[in-house]
């Protein structure tokens, strides 16, 4: 699907490094989410989700993180609502993790990480025709970012731990449908801060609207273990790398304000 995003390899090392900075980098994400700095914004709305599974399409391992894509060519899973004007739709979901349970989230609450971070990516589609012309666009793109922690195994999740051995390598790809993403949402849907922000991998383009839930979900640690099992790299290659820390380093706030749903 049109979302696939192929990254600009001379800009990233293979290994994880820092990539190169995105110029005038005045709001730049990951960032840490100060509860002192949020206030409180009473005309935020509840985010508003509509999901169709019969939009899943495939499991994508493109040798930073694995991506779940979904056709975006209609308007069938989309979101509204929350600090939004516009209708954006979903056309992939991915995560972020640790080599441990200690740390993996891109981003922290007063300075608390955790285990892993998922990030629901969606495009403006009432501005833009396609993903990767909105990718450029200041608020082209909304990511719904949710953390995991380490508890009861996530049943919803299973089948896609299950289709990961399929997606080892980097550049393989698995056939995967019928997977609504709701089911990794928390319940609460109306407690999140919102902020201003980038993409956190190439091209780390300021076109973001970060949306970050404050309920977490829960994983098991075997779960967990599945995501680390993947490999930076690909079949070819003789030293295999674990896909592990696949974050990036956080980023100055530059006076930006974090705005949150609750009080
Ligand atoms: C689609 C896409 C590309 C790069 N980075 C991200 S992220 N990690 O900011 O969600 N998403
Ligand atoms: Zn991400």
């Amino acid at each position: 699907s049109a979302c696939s995003s192929r990254f600009v390899r001379s800009q990233l090392h293979p290994m994880w490094q820092e990539p190169l900075e995105m110029p005038g980098g005045e709001r730049q994400s990951p960032i840490d989410i100060s509860l002192q700095k949020s206030v409180f914004d009473p005309n935020l709305k509840p985010l508003v989700t509509q999901y169709d599974p019969r939009t899943c399409q495939q499991v994508w391992n493109n040798g930073y993180s694995f991506l779940v894509e979904y056709d975006d060519t209609t308007d069938k899973s989309t979101l509204r609502g929350g600090p939004l004007e516009d209708q954006f739709r979903l056309c992939q979901f991915h995560f972020h993790w640790g080599e441990n349970n200690t740390w993996g989230s891109e981003h922290t609450v007063d300075r608390h990480l955790y285990p892993a971070e998922l990030h629901l990516v969606h495009w403006n589609a009432d501005k833009y025709a396609l993903f990767e012309e909105a990718i450029m666009e200041e608020n082209g793109l909304a990511v719904i970012g949710v953390f995991l922690k380490v508890g009861k195994r996530h049943e919803g999740l299973q089948k896609l731990v299950d289709a990961l051995p399929a997606v080892r390598h980097k550049d393989s790809v698995v056939e995967f449908t019928k997977f609504d993403p709701s089911c990794l949402l928390p319940e609460s849907m109306n407690e999140y801060w919102t902020y201003a922000g980038s993409l956190t991998t190439p091209p780390l383009t300021e076109a973001v609207t970060w949306i970050i839930l404050k309920q977490a979900i829960e994983v098991s640690h075997e779960q967990l273990a599945v995501f680390r099992s993947l490999l930076f790299t690909s079949a070819e290659e003789e030293v295999q790398k674990s896909m592990v820390n696949n974050f990036r380093v956080q980023q100055p706030l530059k006076g930006r304000t974090i705005r949150s749903s609750f009080s």
